[in-house]
């Protein structure tokens, strides 16, 4: 699959890949500028930057960007998740052990616990948090001065976050997927990082099926480097690209087996729907929420697939991308169209 998840692989490669400061960091030009902008102003004063809210697709470069605060800043940085703060207290914790300055990066921000979540706020605006001990009528709030620190939330979902939450953050910057000229410069820099030579039209090539996402790009770059390396010289042409990422099932427009099983199911057994989510995730044998998660954001994004109120139908581009012909529509004259008086 060419879920833009990281997997084991990538997560050390990926330190070794990353753009230390933000003129390493290709694309983006807007939240570029603006972050530029903010930590230009804070250092210049003296002072912690504000909390900064990063919303975007996996693998876009939100972690990245908050190590790039940091060493912009020239501040350490704590690195925790949403989904790792369940109770207020492993906040508690954090908060409290942190250094005047520090960047504490919270990736997946919307999955924090309420409690957790609730004792964010205070700390985001007043660096003070209640800490609360004992139980029940005898328990007391304590309340904990904290050094300032800059806060960088990441989220998927900015839809998710509480306003309470999202309003605290001074500065929020929404992440574009990438152009494929930009992709490209990725391929060429981690190249030149991986000792891989690369060719203008391979990188052009593996930039096209990449689903404008630097971490898909820098997967399929170490994909196609196995290939050259073992059916050819070493070098990334457009033909090797091509061959490799057709050995690991990744289509001209960046579809894998699983978004091409999906499209095949709603085309050839449901006739292009509509159809139900759990009937289509039944038919292709994996699990609504694969579908729904993996599947289905780029199929929508790629104009494949919609989702309506009576259920996914596909369009008449994931026709002709499957090779397939849509069946004559109820009404439809041979050779006329639906609409002919
Ligand atoms: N603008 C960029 N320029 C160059 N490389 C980038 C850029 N953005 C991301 N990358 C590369 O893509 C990889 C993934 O980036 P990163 O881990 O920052 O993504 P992320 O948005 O935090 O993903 P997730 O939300 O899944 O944690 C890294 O190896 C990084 O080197």
């Amino acid at each position: 699959m060419v879920a833009a998840a990281p997997d084991g692989e990538d997560r050390a490669v990926e330190a070794a890949l990353r753009p230390r400061d933000l003129g390493e960091f290709i694309g983006q030009e807007r939240v570029r500028g603006q972050l530029d902008l903010v930590l230009k102003a804070a250092r210049a004063r003296g002072a912690t930057a504000d909390h900064v809210l990063l919303s975007g697709a996996p693998g876009l470069g939100k972690t990245t960007l908050s190590m790039i605060i940091a060493a912009e800043m020239e501040a350490p940085i704590r690195i925790s998740s949403g989904p790792a703060i369940q109770h207020a207290g492993d906040l508690a914790a954090i908060l409290s052990s942190l250094q005047e300055g520090e960047i504490l990066f919270l990736d997946e921000i919307h999955r924090m616990s309420r409690p957790a979540e609730e004792m964010l706020y205070m700390a985001m605006e007043d660096f003070r948090v209640d800490v609360i001990v004992g139980k029940g009528p005898g328990a007391t709030a304590i309340p904990l001065e904290l050094p300032p620190f800059t806060l960088v939330g990441a989220t998927t979902r900015a839809g998710l976050l509480p306003p309470p939450l999202r309003d605290r953050f001074g500065f929020t910057a929404h992440m574009e997927f990438y152009a494929p000229i930009e992709l490209e410069r990725v391929i060429h820099r981690s190249a030149g990082l991986l000792g891989v030579e690369v060719r203008p039209e391979g990188a052009a090539e593996i930039a096209g099926r990449s689903r404008g996402t630097p971490r898909i790009a820098n997967r399929l770059l170490r994909r196609v480097r196995d290939y050259a390396q073992v059916k050819g010289d070493g070098v990334v042409t457009r033909d090797i690209a091509a061959a490799a990422l057709e050995v690991y099932e990744v289509d001209g427009r960046g579809l894998d087996r699983l978004d091409r099983s999906v499209l095949d199911a709603l085309l050839r057994l449901f006739a292009g729907g509509p159809v139900g989510l759990s009937t289509l995730a039944v038919a292709v044998g994996e699990e609504r929420e694969t579908v729904e998660e993996v599947a289905e954001p780029f199929l929508v994004r790629e104009g494949l697939l919609a989702r309506t109120p009576r259920g996914r139908v596909a369009t008449p581009a994931a026709w002709s991308h499957m090779g397939l012909t849509p069946p004559r529509q109820r009404g439809e004259t041979p050779g006329g169209s639906l609409f002919e008086e």
